[in-house]
């Protein structure tokens, strides 16, 4: 993922999307080091009186809301009003994400939202996308996804772990192909090629699914919507 955003511009816009959460709200909690603000500022919230539930993106968001004592809920059971997510790349109002292999979760907690917050810092903003795009695939269909992905104009790479031998394991215990498709002109006609192949779990396309960003800088926030 990218990591040029300086940690005071990250923890501005995760700061400033928690202030949208109002009480008896159903929260999703985005994963990442941007969205991770936004849970421990819920968490202070939570501290102070708020009335909130929140429902977990990854094993990581899971952890942190925990230990903030965020009251927590599965999707079978509550509808979520407003998801905070980071991204690793945004351009008008589409997004890459999946830098932390949770897009998955990610796209399925975001999607459901009345409105999704992203959350980012200015590194993260570009004309058009062209950050690698996280493909999350059943561990038997890497090499015939990887070969499709090729056929599409992509370069996959098989992500691996940094901190163990071999591939980075998702928390659906799937693989992660980082796919390279250089500037992507039309994210939307991308999104639906992938998600039309066979073993492709999620990609981490997020065309026009967000409504509002929030961009952190050290000297303050800028909000814009995404979505008409
Ligand atoms: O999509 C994600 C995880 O799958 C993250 O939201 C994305 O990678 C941004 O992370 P960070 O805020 O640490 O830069």
């Amino acid at each position: 993922m990218k990591q040029g955003g300086s940690d005071a511009a990250k923890q501005a816009a995760g700061e400033s999307a928690a202030e949208a959460v109002e009480d008896g709200m159903v929260v999703g909690l985005g994963t990442g080091s941007t969205a991770a603000y936004a849970i421990r500022a819920i968490g202070r919230a939570v501290d102070a009186g708020l009335d909130v539930v929140g429902v977990p993106t990854s094993f990581q968001s899971r952890e942190l809301a925990r230990d903030c004592g965020i009251p927590l809920a599965d999707l079978d059971d509550v509808s979520v009003d407003l998801a905070i997510d980071g991204a690793d790349e945004v351009a008008g109002g589409d997004l890459v994400k999946g830098g932390g292999a949770a897009h998955a979760r990610e796209k399925i907690v975001d999607a459901s939202a009345d409105r999704f917050l992203v959350v980012a810092d200015p590194t993260k903003e570009a004309n058009v996308l062209s950050y690698p795009v996280p493909i999350e695939v059943l561990p038997m269909a890497r090499s015939t996804v990887a070969t499709a992905v090729e056929h599409l104009g992509g370069d996959p790479a098989l992500r691996r772990a940094e901190h163990k031998d071999g591939p980075v394991v998702t928390d659906n215990g799937n693989l992660v192909l980082d796919c390279d498709f250089g500037p992507i002109d039309d994210p939307a006609a991308l999104a639906s090629d992938l998600a039309g192949l066979p073993g492709v779990v999620e990609h981490g396309l997020f065309v026009d699914m967000a409504d509002e960003i929030h961009v952190g800088t050290p000297d303050g926030v800028t909000l814009r919507p995404l979505s008409e």
